[in-house]
């Protein structure tokens, strides 16, 4: 019950008690009862959507003490506290808490927290790894809410996690409560609409006074003067406002999803009509999300020139390199089969694919025995004699915030000739060039040889990932130990495919006058070539890499240096010293530029140049080697400046970025996804222009009710005062025309305004208190009262007037 009912309530009881308005009170009553009905109806309906999304209570098996030892008890999900022990069962579960796994692995799908529904492998925490930190060990973290598919025991041990967090506090809980009890957007529109009620209650005590002086000037009693001096007040506040808003909302709610845009947050829609920059991520959102391996770059031996392979001709065999890639291809990824077919990441998909080779899971794999609970083996019968199988003993698997993965692979036979007898253990690891070289033991040779060919091909917009391995030779290894000291193998180049809705939409928007952003976790150069594809960036338009020296000590502030991206040195775009590097700064003269920065730079920036982050928000346009907190950051730097922002992205990387937007929308298979305010089934950009143009639509329309509403019930206002002045109202009938029969059905049309075909440049007023809005609604009403004056004395004076006698 809003204050607004309260006022309602109370102007029934005043107009039937007193004023014997009875009709119209009657009317009045069954407006507000509708609309009370329609506000509940809609409020229920999405309270009931996100609890089928977000309500699951079922039973699960919790670790208790016996007498025989440790036994594990049926026990409801509500009865879980952190400490818990519970056993993930094989056939799989939906999560009711967050939990470490102990033991075993699990297939989870995170898409109702993430919206991504790739199957993600979680495994259990490294026995070594003393101090938990819920940030380095979201790979061993099953979250609430998130369906697990299946699991995979380890040594016939049943797989275990200890409940961590339960209810509000896990994740999903969080998730749930910003969506319940979102923070206050500082939307214009409804701080202005708070305004004008503070307004209209100022014309209302005006009118108070005006009601008292006539009517005791005129010598009427007291009872009759505090009766009419409320009935102003009721005639202030249009009666029709909160249910036509809520109506407009609801109808843009509709079209939405007829569009199949999902939304959880109606009141996010008003704020979509204001956007004026727009946040893209870019793998799986501007480009296509299974990329083709156009070829392969092993490393040559040292000093040896680069031998390179036509993805044509597959992987040739017979090379150090080249076998070394093989195995990693097939061996590091996260994919699991479920009925026969391979799911997973995208990228390891295609890359697994591309080795034809055989992939076995084992459901009782041991670790003693030579069974691992993956296999991988080449397919062809007669390669079966040169290379062994390879089993899948530890998946460290993939993180945007580390951008690698790695697996420690048991060489199941014994080698053949061409490798080392001792490797039986190897690491295997594969992650963005950048950091596998940094993981990687120091080479010149092919340190230059990689800068070159990473340079070649990410200029050409080609998505590059490096590969590495290492024997290992220690028991028990530390996650530290397992990933660093790698003998780095080659790059794998794979094609970038733009969606072919993306450069379409982008056009739009910019014509639209939106701020267009692309933010992403690939390499700066690929991201550039894309924007350039995508018009992000014009041909004409220059763009300066912004870059800082890394300094010598904590005291130093880094050189801060612009660089146009056709100068950019080599050297300085693998991270390697800038002091190296020859980058001049550059004088940014133009005025068409932008800026370009990696997450490594914006870091050092942020921390010593954070008066110069609104100028490097307001011109920048490609931000890459973002991590998610980054993505996250650039958001809030964004609407620090006072941009209303959007964020479209379809991965688990774009979480933090897509709730902290104004406007997040997710593109998604998932319907039912805390991931965003708004979900998209279709997989391309196209879904932000149609949210845009019915924001814009439902922004209007609100700010056309409200303005014709307050206008109406001025003009009622001024006929209640020439009324007053005769000590007269307008009668019980007189009201219910004008409130019932022209105001509500007017008001209600307006709903069903639909949106304009096409975006443009000028966007939706936001602000109620502005010259426009004003001046309208001051002419209105001074032109209809002189109307009125003139009406009132030109009647007044005609000989056919017979005064009533009350
Ligand atoms: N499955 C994977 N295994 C190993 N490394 C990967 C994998 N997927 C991506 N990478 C590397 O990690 C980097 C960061 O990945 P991330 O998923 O954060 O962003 P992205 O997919 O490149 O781009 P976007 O943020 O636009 O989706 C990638 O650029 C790539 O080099």
């Amino acid at each position: 019950m809003t204050p607004f009912y309260v006022f309602q309530v109370f102007s029934i009881l005043l107009w039937s008690a007193a004023e014997s308005y009875y009709y119209y009170s009657a009317c009045i009553f069954l407006m507000s009862v509708v609309s009370l009905i329609a506000q509940i109806v809609q409020e229920r309906m999405m309270e009931r959507a996100l609890k089928k999304t977000v309500n699951n209570i079922s039973t699960c098996l919790v670790a208790r003490p016996g007498r025989e030892g440790v036994m594990f008890e049926e026990t409801s999900s509500i009865n879980l506290v952190p400490g818990d022990v519970i056993q993930i069962p094989s056939s799989g579960c939906i999560m009711q808490c967050d939990a470490v796994l102990n033991s075993g692995t699990a297939i989870v799908n995170e898409s109702m927290l993430t919206g991504e529904s790739v199957p993600i492998t979680k495994t259990s925490v490294l026995d070594n790894e003393l101090v938990f930190n819920e940030k380095d060990h979201n790979r061993n973290i099953l979250y609430c809410g998130t369906c697990v598919i299946q699991t995979r025991t380890v040594n016939m041990q049943p797989v275990t996690a200890m409940v961590i967090r339960t209810g509000f506090l896990t994740t999903k809980g969080s998730l749930i409560c910003s969506i319940l009890y979102p923070k206050s957007m500082d939307f214009k529109f409804t701080k202005d609409s708070y305004k004008y009620v503070a307004a209209l209650s100022c014309v209302a005590v005006v009118g108070m006074v005006y009601t008292a002086c006539c009517m005791a000037l005129n010598g009427s009693v007291a009872e009759d003067v505090i009766i009419r001096m409320l009935d102003i007040v009721t005639i202030v506040v249009p009666p029709a406002l909160p249910a036509a808003l809520t109506y407009s909302i609801a109808i843009a709610q509709y079209r939405l999803k007829r569009n199949s845009i999902f939304c959880l947050n109606s009141k996010s829609i008003n704020v979509c009509g204001s956007l004026d920059a727009f946040c893209f991520d870019k793998t799986g959102t501007l480009t296509e999300d299974g990329l083709d391996i156009y070829c392969i770059q092993p490393c040559g031996s040292p000093g040896n020139d680069v031998i390179s392979s036509n993805s044509d001709s597959g992987i040739p065999l017979s090379s150090y390199y080249l076998d070394h890639i093989r195995i990693n291809m097939a061996s590091c990824h996260s994919l699991v089969c479920l009925d026969g077919i391979f799911c997973g990441d995208p990228i390891d998909l295609k890359m697994f694919e591309y080795t034809q080779w055989h992939f076995i899971e084992y459901e009782d794999a041991t670790m003693t025995d030579l069974k691992t609970p993956i296999v991988v083996k080449p397919k062809l019968e007669n390669q079966e004699k040169m290379i062994p199988e390879y089993g899948v003993l530890k998946q460290m698997p993939f993180s945007s915030k580390l951008q690698r993965m790695s697996v420690i692979v048991r060489s199941q036979q014994r080698p053949a000739d061409s490798f080392d007898p001792l490797n039986t253990f190897s690491v295997y690891a594969k992650g963005s060039p950048e950091t596998i070289s940094s993981l990687s033991i120091a080479h010149t040779g092919w340190q230059k040889m990689l800068i070159q060919v990473l340079v070649h091909y990410t200029r050409q917009g080609f998505r590059v990932l490096a590969l590495a391995w290492k024997p290992l030779y220690s028991d028990v290894p530390t996650s530290d130990q397992i990933e660093s000291s790698l003998i780095f193998l080659g790059l794998i180049v794979m094609e970038n495919k733009l969606k072919k809705e993306t450069i379409s939409t982008i056009k739009k928007l910019k014509n639209a006058d939106l701020k267009i952003v692309m933010v992403t976790g690939d390499n700066l150069l690929t991201a550039l070539n894309i924007a350039q594809k995508c018009f992000f960036i014009e041909r004409n338009e220059s763009v300066y890499f912004i870059s800082l020296d890394t300094p010598n000590n904590s005291v130093d502030i880094p050189l801060l240096s612009f660089c146009q991206i056709n100068e950019f040195e080599d050297d300085h775009f693998l991270g390697v010293s800038s002091s190296e590097s020859n980058l001049k700064e550059a004088e940014v003269k133009q005025t068409k530029y932008h800026f370009a920065i990696t997450g490594k730079m914006w870091k050092l920036f942020r921390s010593h140049y954070p008066d110069l982050v609104s100028k490097l928000v307001v011109r920048g346009t490609i931000f890459a080697r973002f991590s998610p907190d980054q993505k996250k950051q650039l958001v809030e730097e964004l609407q620090a400046v006072g941009y209303y922002v959007g964020m479209c992205g379809d991965g688990a990387n774009d979480c933090g970025a897509l709730k902290t937007a104004h406007s997040g929308i997710s593109l998604s298979e998932t319907e039912a996804s805390v991931a965003s305010p708004f979900t998209s089934k279709q997989a391309n950009i196209s879904c932000v222009v149609r949210l845009v143009r019915e924001g814009r639509c439902a922004l209007a329309t609100s700010f056309g009710i409200f303005k014709f509403m307050t206008a109406y019930s001025m003009n009622q206002f001024l006929i209640a005062c020439i009324f007053i002045w005769n000590l007269t109202l307008l009668s019980d009938m007189q009201f219910m025309y004008q409130d019932i029969f022209m105001l509500t059905p007017l008001s209600f049309t307006f709903c069903f305004t639909s949106s304009y075909k096409v975006l443009v440049a000028r966007k939706p007023m936001i602000s109620l208190v502005a010259f426009t809005p004003l001046l309208s609604i001051v002419t209105n009403l001074a032109l209809n009262l002189a109307t009125m004056i003139f009406m009132y004395y030109f009647t007044k004076n005609q000989t056919w007037l017979v005064k009533v006698q009350f």
